[in-house]
């Protein structure tokens, strides 16, 4: 096909430029990810480059398998083998894999990446070493420190301690990457530490590379680090072919170290540049464009742009003020479904965004209570769980027995008697000895009583680890000996009887092992790839990798994860002050900005209706409060607005309270029918006008129950939850929690054993 067909001017002469540089800088929608896709295709098909010699890096992964795919569809299959298209993540875990083995880097190439979990986890047991007090040094807050440090290129030796604080930090700094380099691990930002360390210092790597990479193109160049900008520069550097697309305006990582001024550095840096702007928005309506418009308008310090449409005028922006939170969530619950009973949209059409993941919940419940299905997005859910994590761990030992975090969760599971004591002794058996404690294992597992370690652990708990030692032992001749992933994965699975474990005849089990069948299918997916490439994978998952196309269902997601996206309708809730913008940004002008980009990005994400929500009233931290309408909402021009709320006027809520379909009189989106959503509003009217901490429903109790709505509680292996519901039934007291972990349960009080926490 004609790789120039359905582009405008300023579209094509991006994907046909010359050699050289070329930033192209333009507003939302405008089809900035559309050009870099098809200047790929262009450079293979047109101008002959070879794929391997050709490096594009996007933002997420799922953006570099759908950019793969359109390429794909654009050129046939097979045409892009050997491109390297992939996130800054996973192009730097690539370059660290082929680089490890020669001596250069402080790992070997089977080094793991741990995650978020894992990293934190060292620190706090860091900071138990050090006799640090947690409670004034968070061990979050210590790691985002290092985080910063790394992200700046800052190492341990060049770590400043001016004050106190930063002395902490450093001792932490110090003890955290001694940790990472004795498990042969890495974490996200050594990722990309390690690679510009290694291109800058060592010219012979750098050349390889750069002379590799004839063309080098970025999108979403706006939120690059200063370290990412570095490893470009240097990934371009013999040839000089770097192609850019970004937005300033749309700069929302800065508290990940993102700087937009990248932009004016490409410039100063390439000063023959040539720079392309796109005018034309091929996503949004006018309205969605006039208000996005008039949002980030009140940014100082940007350069304006124009943006037009084709698409029309289209529906203003429809706002609704809640008395409540559970309101705005059954606000949300009853406009998306009485579109798709009318037939007028599909539950993929929508998006549900929020400030912090922490508003999600009860977001939700009420899907649940709806029984609507709903697409989260985020990793916890799959991968967060406590059986995932459990088989991935036992793959991280086998392909890295020096991986402590992970012998640490799985020693003991499921329970083969090694004690935590055992487990310590065993480490610091490993410490004294300068080993590993995976090779004190394999010794014991080897010689049995004739192990020199044997008395040293005692007799009992050495034969408990002899055993896992030799279990570990065949797993990994199983992989030496070219068995495929899936053979390793089912032979974990008998070996340590792990279906028997978790299935105990309970639903709960049943879901666990549901789980497990997931991961395995997964690893079936890798068969051809190997365990290395499946870990790398499982490690680098980011949030928007979690969207699972083929449900059709509305997505609930944070504006930042929303980057990038786009939909039929959105909706963009808690619109509040201390919400959106956050509390942390009232006080710092360049916070505040980067909010108002924030929300300028979640409205953009709009192909035809906003929905504007916020909520008189909040119980996000514990406690009830009043909340200000957010300041941004001032800037939308009241023609731009359409408000449904309940209080706008008396005249408007009598008619709303006495049924009089409000959905029928006031909707943008055609005739839902009459009865149906005069129902669904009836049947919400209970939560809607409902104000402090009460049951959604709840039949009339016999006896009083223990358990309240809104509780927090703990469950020994699901972990915490929220009660949504508690009644009595035959003398007991059901309950229905929802769990972090495993979503709904429903559970007999006296059985359940739940701890109350709030
Ligand atoms: N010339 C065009 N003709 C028709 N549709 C187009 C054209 N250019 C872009 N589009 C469509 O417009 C939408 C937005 O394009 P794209 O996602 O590439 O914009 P973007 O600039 O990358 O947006 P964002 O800044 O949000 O990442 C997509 O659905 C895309 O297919
Ligand atoms: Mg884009």
């Amino acid at each position: 096909m004609d790789l120039l067909e359905n582009l405008n001017r300023q579209q094509s002469e991006a994907v046909s430029a010359g050699p050289g540089q070329t930033l192209v800088l333009a507003g939302p929608g405008s089809g900035k990810t559309r050009v870099l896709t098809r200047r790929i295709a262009y450079l293979i098909d047109q101008m002959g480059v070879r794929p391997y010699n050709i490096l594009a890096v996007t933002f997420t992964n799922k953006a570099a398998r759908e950019m793969g795919s359109r390429i794909e569809d654009l050129l046939g299959p097979n045409r892009l083998s050997g491109v390297w298209l992939g996130t800054f993540h996973s192009i730097c875990a690539r370059i660290l894999r082929r680089e490890a083995g020669s001596g250069l880097l402080p790992f070997d190439s089977n080094f793991v990446i741990f995650d978020a979990d894992d990293q934190v986890s060292i620190v706090r047991q860091v900071i138990k070493d050090l006799n640090i007090n947690d409670k004034i040094h968070r061990p979050t807050s210590l790691h985002a420190a290092i985080s910063d440090a790394k992200n700046n290129m800052i190492g341990v030796k060049d770590y400043p301690a001016r004050n106190y604080r930063e002395e902490v930090v450093l001792r932490v700094y110090e003890q955290y990457e001694k940790a990472l380099r004795a498990n042969n691990a890495v974490d996200f930002d050594d990722l990309l530490l390690w690679t510009v360390r290694l291109l800058a210092e060592t010219p012979q790597v750098r050349e390889t590379y750069a002379r590799k990479f004839e063309h080098v193109l970025v999108d979403e160049f706006q939120d690059t680090n200063m370290a990412q900008y570095e490893m470009l520069r240097h990934l371009a550097s013999a040839h000089q072919n770097i192609f850019v697309v970004g937005d300033e305006d749309q700069s929302i990582y800065r508290w990940r170290g993102a700087d937009y001024r990248n932009v004016l550095r490409f410039e100063k840096d390439y000063p023959g540049a040539r720079k392309i702007l796109l005018e034309q928005n091929y996503r949004s309506t006018q309205s969605v464009l006039d208000a996005a418009r008039a949002v980030i308008d009140r940014n100082r310090h940007r350069t304006p742009k124009r943006l037009f449409t084709e698409r029309g005028a289209g529906s203003k922006l429809i706002y609704y003020e809640a008395p409540d939170e559970r309101a705005e969530a059954a606000y949300i619950i009853d406009a998306i479904r009485n579109q798709m009973s009318s037939g007028a949209a599909k539950g993929r059409d929508f998006a549900v965004m929020y400030r912090t993941n922490a508003q999600s919940r009860l977001i939700e419940e009420a899907f649940l209570h709806a029984g609507m299905p709903y697409r989260l997005v985020g990793a916890q859910r799959f991968y967060g769980r406590r059986e995932v994590k459990d088989i991935i761990a036992f793959l991280r030992l086998v392909h890295n027995p020096a991986d402590e975090v992970s012998l640490s969760r799985v020693i003991n599971v499921p329970p083969r008697a090694i004690g935590a004591k055992t487990y310590e002794t065993l480490i610091s058996l490993a410490r004294g000895a300068d080993q590993k404690a995976a090779d004190i294992l394999a010794d014991l597992g080897r010689s049995g009583s004739a192990s020199l370690y044997w008395d040293k652990l005692g007799g009992r708990a050495s034969a408990a680890l002899a055993n896992f030692g030799m279990m570990l032992a065949a797993w990994r001749a199983l992989l030496v000996n070219g068995g495929s992933l899936p053979s390793l994965f089912d032979r974990i699975l008998t070996d340590t009887r792990y279906r028997e474990y978790i299935e105990d005849g309970s639903e709960e089990g049943r879901d666990r092992w549901e789980n497990v069948d997931e991961l395995r299918r997964l690893a079936f997916e890798y068969s051809e790839h190997g365990l290395d490439e499946f870990l790398e994978n499982l490690a680098l998952v980011s949030d928007q990798d979690t969207i699972r196309e083929s449900d059709d269902a509305p997505t609930l997601l944070t504006l930042h994860a929303a980057k990038g996206l786009e939909f039929n309708q959105v909706f963009i809730t808690g619109l509040d002050e201390g919400l959106l913008p956050h509390s942390r940004s009232l006080e710092d002008d360049e916070e505040m900005a980067e909010e108002r980009r924030l929300f300028y990005v979640g409205i953009t994400r709009a192909k035809n209706q906003v929905y504007l929500l916020r909520s008189e009233q909040r119980s996000l931290y514990g406690s009830f409060a009043y909340q200000d309408a957010s300041r941004f909402l001032n800037d939308i021009p009241e023609s731009l607005l359409q408000s449904q709320s309940p209080r706008a006027s008396r005249a408007q809520r009598a008619s709303a309270w006495d049924g009089a379909d409000r959905w029928d009189s006031r909707s943008t989106w055609g005739q839902p029918e009459k009865e149906a959503s005069r129902q669904s509003y009836r049947a919400n009217v209970g939560s809607r006008a409902y104000s402090g901490p009460q049951p959604i429903q709840r039949s009339a109790p016999v006896i009083e129950t223990q358990y309240k709505p809104m509780m927090r509680v703990s469950h020994n292996s699901w972990g915490e939850g929220i009660v949504l519901e508690s009644k009595v039934e035959d003398g007991d007291e059901i309950l229905k929690v929802h769990f972090e972990s495993v979503g709904m349960k429903q559970l007999v009080a006296s059985l359940a054993k739940l701890k109350i926490i709030s």
